[in-house]
């Protein structure tokens, strides 16, 4: 469970480009699928950010799993970002002149588990998103939804808790965004939480969707589960 407490977000503050992206969020995320949609500049990227610990709420208390996460000093939110989250970016941060399959190999490198182990993970997440025969290309080559699939690949090689991700599918048609979410569907099989900004109406509506955040004007509107 991941719980916001009066959570605010302003950026810049006392400056005169000061904006609140977020305003006393309260907030439960259980485990299963929690899709955070709105307008844009409602806040919800900023949300993610706070909740996966790339950055820290100006007010509030976060938790994950019952311990306080919004305070910790950053040494310690390293490791946690990459033990207990798995993340696809908007921008989706490849590394150009690495293969496909080391880049979703590299969130792992710095955890140490046994290489060939990662690679036969890295290998079936790939498989699963139809990426097997782009393995070993350079990322440079792969299409814009290819690429996604290839972000959404990395984002699940550490087999960590917390999925989050920002517009998974915004470049992907159809069949493949009906694959994603047979992957997010066994995600919650597995009981992991998996978090996702969508504007999309095949994700929102989908059936393994367990809760839709509402946002508007940095305010949590609704919650539907
Ligand atoms: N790093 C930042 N510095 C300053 N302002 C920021 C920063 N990140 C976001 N903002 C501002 O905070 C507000 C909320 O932005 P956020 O990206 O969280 O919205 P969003 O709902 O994810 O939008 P979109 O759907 O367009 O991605 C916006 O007004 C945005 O301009």
């Amino acid at each position: 469970m991941i719980t916001l407490h009066g959570v605010s977000k302003t950026y810049n503050e006392g400056r005169p480009n000061e904006v609140t992206a977020l305003r006393d969020i309260d907030l439960a995320i259980a485990p299963g699928v929690t899709v955070v949609m709105g307008p844009s500049g409602s806040g919800k990227t900023t949300l993610l950010s706070l909740v996966g610990c790339m950055a820290r709420p100006t007010t509030g208390r976060i938790t994950l799993a019952g311990e306080v996460i919004s305070s910790l000093p950053e040494r310690f939110l390293t490791d946690l970002r990459r033990r207990r989250f798995g993340f696809v970016f908007q921008r989706f941060n490849l590394i150009r002149g690495l293969s496909v399959l080391e880049n979703v190999m590299l969130p792992a490198a710095p955890l140490g588990e046994d290489r060939a182990v990662v690679e036969a993970r890295a290998l079936a997440r790939l498989a699963a998103l139809g990426l097997a025969g782009k393995a070993r290309m350079p990322v440079e080559v792969l299409s814009g939804g290819e690429t996604q699939r290839a972000a959404i690949a990395r984002a699940l090689v550490n087999d960590a808790p917390v999925l989050i991700a920002d517009e998974p599918t915004a470049n992907l048609d159809t069949a493949l965004a009906l694959r994603f979410l047979d992957i997010v569907a066994g995600l919650r099989a597995e009981g992991k939480t998996v978090i996702l900004t969508s504007h999309d109406p095949r994700i929102i509506s989908a059936a393994p969707v367990t809760a839709v955040v509402e946002m508007r004007d940095g305010a949590v509107l609704q919650v539907r589960s």
